[in-house]
């Protein structure tokens, strides 16, 4: 997809998007972030402390891609997060945070594969995230997780971030929603079938899904 042009269109689509997923669930209270990158290649963010089910379109607010506030209410506390996936991913167009229930769970989780948090257990998880590191702890907002999520997220559209929850960029709004969503899903899946004999995809069937670059 092209850049956000439309700057109305884009705090329109970031409300709706913010809505939809906190009706359903999907992240609760005040938590979860979203932006999306304008064709200026400023970002448009949620604010720090704003619950996604309430927040208006005059609330956003608007840094620049090393994360500095340039308008509007106090961004998002993780918006250098934001910022890094955007520096990283030229192609990103918008990053979503939640602190969905099975996905913050897996992120608790002891002896986990740290380079790949979660199996593939079904092709359209192969599709819509691959492979998913776990940032190591770091309080919310603690920008000392820069450079080491800006690095990964070269590589990796999706990371958990550990005892916390998933941040997801993809190349428009909508597709990073559907990723998010459906990581979510998989963690559900997942901890559903802990203790059950389990049969992921193997690497060839994976391969046959792997998410298009972007
Ligand atoms: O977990 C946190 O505190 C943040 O990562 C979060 O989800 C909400 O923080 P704000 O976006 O600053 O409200
Ligand atoms: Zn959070």
């Amino acid at each position: 997809m092209t850049a956000y042009t439309d700057e109305s269109a884009a705090r329109t689509l970031i409300v709706r998007t913010a809505r939809s997923l906190f009706t359903r669930g999907l992240t609760h209270g005040s938590t979860g972030n979203l932006s999306v990158r304008l064709a200026d290649g400023t970002l448009l963010l949620t604010p720090t402390g704003s619950s996604l089910g309430t927040v208006e379109e005059a609330d956003l607010s608007r840094t620049d891609l090393s994360g500095k506030h340039l308008d509007g209410l106090r961004p998002t506390k993780e918006a250098f997060l934001h910022a890094a996936f955007y520096r990283a991913r030229p192609s990103a167009h918008a990053v979503v945070h939640l602190h969905s229930t099975h996905a913050a769970a897996v992120s608790c989780l002891d002896n986990v594969n740290p380079a790949d948090v979660l199996p593939p257990l079904t092709a359209y998880y192969a599709m819509r995230v691959g492979t998913l590191p776990l940032l190591p702890y770091h309080a919310p907002g603690d920008s000392s997780l820069e450079p080491l999520a800006e690095r990964t997220a070269r590589t990796h559209h999706a990371v958990l971030l550990a005892n916390h929850g998933p941040v997801v960029a993809g190349a428009c709004l909508e597709h990073a929603a559907d990723a998010i969503e459906e990581l979510e899903e998989t963690a559900k899946l997942h901890l559903l079938l802990r203790g059950h004999p389990t049969r992921p995809l193997t690497p060839e069937q994976v391969a046959a899904f792997a998410p298009a670059p972007f």
